[in-house]
């Protein structure tokens, strides 16, 4: 067994037993413990959500530390989520105008403090098929962040590493004010939200 595939079955088994929904949970948690991506957030737009550990991370911080009241999370992802105290589901394709316009509803004039997106299309195994839904995600995540997320917000976001990378950070770099991949720290630029992204090995 690779060390990967070890530690991959050691978040795993974790998740399991903490309740999240997938392992990718601890993700969040550690931009979370490096970025303090929740503090004093009190919306955040969960894209691409199913089967739900970003949500139950996000709501589970903004309670701890805002006014519950008035804090939630809208999850949204093609595929059903079962239900998260705190978390909105919505089951649709973000790439479509409609979906934005569902979520735009639900805050009702509020805007987001955070944006996450963890959207993963299903492999084809056709690289580049793959890599141009994968880039059509980001683009409709970005086109989010546009309606959606306040000014100084933060924007978290998977990508994959792969022909299209250096064109997709270039777009993210062009809209937000500081961009961080991986462990990466990039200047300023004339926005003032955060990008965080998290590449990942090729699709
Ligand atoms: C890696 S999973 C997300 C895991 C999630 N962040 C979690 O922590 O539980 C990727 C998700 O992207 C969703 N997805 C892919 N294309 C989508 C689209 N066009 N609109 C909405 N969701 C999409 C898939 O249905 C899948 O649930």
């Amino acid at each position: 067994m690779t060390r990967s595939k070890d530690k991959r079955d050691v978040y795993y088994r974790k998740a399991k037993e903490e309740g999240y929904r997938a392992r990718s949970a601890y993700k969040l948690l550690q931009l979370d413990d490096e970025f303090q991506i929740f503090e004093e957030a009190r919306v955040v737009v969960d894209l691409c959500a199913a089967p739900g550990s970003w949500s139950q991370v996000a709501s589970q911080l903004l309670r701890a530390t805002g006014e519950v009241r008035d804090s939630y999370v809208i999850a949204i992802d093609l595929q059903e989520i079962a239900p998260i105290p705190g978390v909105r589901t919505l089951q649709g394709d973000i790439t479509q105008e409609g979906t934005l316009n569902h979520v735009l509803r639900l805050l009702d004039g509020r805007k987001a403090d955070v944006v996450l997106s963890d959207g993963a299309p299903d492999v084809t195994g056709l690289h580049d098929l793959d890599e141009y839904v994968q880039y059509e995600l980001l683009r409709a995540a970005l086109r989010f962040c546009g309606a959606v997320l306040r000014d100084g917000g933060t924007f978290v976001a998977k990508i994959f590493r792969g022909y299209e990378s250096a064109f997709l950070y270039a777009q993210v770099r062009s809209l937000f004010r500081e961009v961080y991949i991986g462990e990466t720290s990039f200047e300023p630029k004339f926005e003032s939200r955060k990008a965080l992204l998290s590449v990942e090995v090729s699709i």
